[in-house]
């Protein structure tokens, strides 16, 4: 049994502690507002994020960040990408001591182009990290809840720590697996939100399974590209966190990234999306990370470029496609020709 300190009390991170809990390890989830630690506290839910859940009764809420961060060695950090930084420098002063930190978070930041990982390395004094564990793969919260079979990955360099967090988190219907490319977990895990934003959109404008299945499988071609220019290795992308994801967010329903991008093909402006969602949709703030980033890295990634224009670029999502199919011709196997 282990002390785990949850900070984050939205889908996923009250989803991630109700496994912990249920493994009957002793959790404390940390929100950042009082009536909703009160609300899992005294009525065991939490119904913004997770309606029709009821939570373990040994799973207990804080809003005292600093109780949050002293109560346990292992962190888990649950929040969205754009709060990353923010959570990590208000944590600092109150590590007494190294811990495990794990994330679960899926983007890449805008304009620095760091990966989760990095921006913890960035933020956390590297004399109070133990190591740093991420999980991810093709996990949603609302069927996680309900305990249906679910597999996931954790990455880190250090395979002691990995193992660890797989030994945590392990049991009947939630299966780990590990993994030592942190890069490729981490890119597959971000860009899969870009992808589904994009297949939501052709779902949106009704266009059928022939539409869906290109977008996901040239769309692990582009993450593929990118990730291996980067530095991962390239079976990563056909596993877990990379196929595996991108099936899941791209054609299911609970997807947050799907929602929004239907909303977008079905003529949604893109603010009035964000105001309905009322969950964080990852992909948008990736959208942009990722083509800096493949500029930066002289990576096509045509997909990604498409969603950009219909984003940030005011380009209509029909539009968008007809550009996509009216590009030059070429071999399926670009890249690896010379293999
Ligand atoms: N939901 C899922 O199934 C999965 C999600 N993920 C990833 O997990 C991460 C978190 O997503 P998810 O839980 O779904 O997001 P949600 O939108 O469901 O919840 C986000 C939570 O973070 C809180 N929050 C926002 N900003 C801050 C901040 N500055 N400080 C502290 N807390 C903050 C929100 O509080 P408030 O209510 O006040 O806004 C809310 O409790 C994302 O990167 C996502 O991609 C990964 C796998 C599965
Ligand atoms: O990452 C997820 C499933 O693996 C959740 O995806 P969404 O953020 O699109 O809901």
């Amino acid at each position: 049994m282990q002390k785990v300190a949850i900070l984050g009390a939205g889908s996923w991170g009250t989803a991630l502690a109700m496994v912990l809990a249920g493994n009957n390890h002793d959790c404390l989830l940390w929100s950042h507002r009082n009536d909703q630690s009160n609300e899992i506290n005294e009525h065991h839910t939490n119904k913004k994020y997770l309606p029709n859940t009821m939570l373990p009764s040994n799973l207990k809420a804080t809003s005292d960040f600093e109780e949050a961060i002293k109560y346990a060695s292992i962190i888990i950090i649950a929040v969205p990408t754009k709060a990353i930084r923010e959570v990590c420098q208000n944590m600092t002063a109150h590590l007494t001591e190294k811990k495990l930190f794990v994330h679960v978070s899926k983007g890449i930041e805008p304009d620095s182009l760091k990966r989760i990982s990095e921006m913890i390395s960035d933020e956390v004094p590297a004399e109070k990290v133990d190591a740093v564990v991420v999980l991810s793969g093709p996990s949603h919260a609302e069927e996680v809840v309900l305990k249906h079979p679910t597999t996931i990955t954790v990455a880190s360099e250090n395979m002691i720590a990995a193992e660890k967090v797989q030994d945590l988190f392990m049991n009947n219907y939630f299966r780990v697996y590990t993994n030592d490319d942190v890069i490729g977990v981490e890119i597959g895990a971000a860009l899969k939100n870009v992808i589904a934003l994009a297949a939501g959109i052709v779902d949106g404008l009704g266009y059928g399974d022939n539409a869906k299945a290109a977008l996901i499988t040239r769309g692990l071609a582009e993450i593929s590209r990118l990730g291996i220019s980067l530095g991962a290795k390239p079976y990563t992308f056909s596993g877990l966190t990379g196929m595996g994801d991108l099936i899941v967010t791209c054609t299911s329903v609970h997807s947050r990234n799907w929602r929004a991008g239907n909303m977008l093909g079905k003529g949604l402006t893109l603010e009035k999306v964000l105001d309905e969602m009322g969950m964080v949709v990852e992909g948008v703030r990736t959208t942009k990370a990722a083509y800096q980033l493949a500029k930066k890295q002289q990576v096509d990634m045509p997909i990604t470029e498409a969603l950009y224009s219909v984003l940030f670029e005011n380009i209509k999502p029909k539009e968008a496609v007809d550009i996509l199919m009216h590009r030059t011709k070429k071999h399926e196997l670009e890249d690896y020709k010379t293999f």
